[in-house]
């Protein structure tokens, strides 16, 4: 059984409103996206790992990144797109033909661990199409345009989905397709598949499982991090 990743790190990192890519800024020492990548490469269970940067940024990954951290299963570098979605399907398109199973997950989740890296990969054997993500723990309400509540979900049945994400090879393919003849844009590749009638199974995920997305994400992940180093 072969398992690819594919790493979307093509954006832009405009909320964390640093002078450059936010997966470059240093976390307990290293690049936020060395962290990333470093999990996978230490997985017994991944096969290659694709990485998808923006296209002014691909030397520098592969100087700054790959060489310098010495990766050895990052088999290709990719130009992103202008989402997150065109961003992986430029990845999906090139991992290997005979992969079974891929994982797409975020560069800028660094926090991710190997037990939910096995745990996901138990279960895309059986289903499929596996999310990981947590109980939300805040009400959420949906709001209308004027920023007034039309509806409150019933937070027992409300998952706040993360990263990594795991299909069956041609599934997810087919759905990256499919959305992009149809123009579909999702915010996560789970909601592709959702579109075509298959069951999505979700396991429990980490709260410490953060995207780093705004500053105070990086000051957490630094209290995370050092507390493991330790
Ligand atoms: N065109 C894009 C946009 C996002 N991503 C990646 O998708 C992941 C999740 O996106 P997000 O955290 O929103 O990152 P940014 O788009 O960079 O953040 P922002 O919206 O603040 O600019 C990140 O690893 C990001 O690099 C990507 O590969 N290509
Ligand atoms: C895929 C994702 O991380 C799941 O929570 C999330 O939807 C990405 O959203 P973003 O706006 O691209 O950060």
């Amino acid at each position: 059984m072969k398992v690819s990743v594919v790493i979307p790190a093509a954006g832009q990192g405009k909320r964390m409103e640093a002078n450059k890519n936010k997966q470059f800024l240093l976390l307990g020492g290293k690049p936020i996206l060395s962290h990333t990548i470093t999990i996978f490469e230490s997985s017994s269970s991944i096969d290659e790992i694709i990485l998808v940067a923006q296209s002014e940024e691909l030397d520098y990954c592969q100087s700054e990144i790959i060489h310098k951290y010495n990766f050895n299963k990052v088999s290709k570098i990719i130009a992103g797109g202008a989402t997150r979605q065109e961003s992986v399907y430029n990845g999906l398109k090139a991992v290997s033909e005979d992969a079974d199973f891929i994982l797409i997950h975020d560069g800028a989740r660094p926090l991710l661990t190997n037990e939910l890296i096995e745990h996901i990969i138990t279960e895309v054997e059986k289903y499929q199409a596996v999310a990981i993500g947590v109980p939300v723990k805040d009400t959420i309400k949906i709001i209308n345009q004027d920023k007034v509540v039309v509806d409150t979900p019933k937070r027992d049945n409300l998952i706040a989905i993360q990263t990594p994400q795991a299909f069956r090879r041609n599934l997810i393919l087919e759905a990256y397709q499919r959305a992009c003849e149809d123009d579909y844009l999702g915010t996560d590749s789970s909601s592709l598949v959702e579109r075509l009638n298959k069951e999505i199974r979700v396991i429990e995920g980490s709260y410490e499982n953060l995207k780093i997305t705004t500053p105070e994400d990086l000051e957490l992940a630094e209290r995370i991090i050092s507390r493991r180093l330790v």
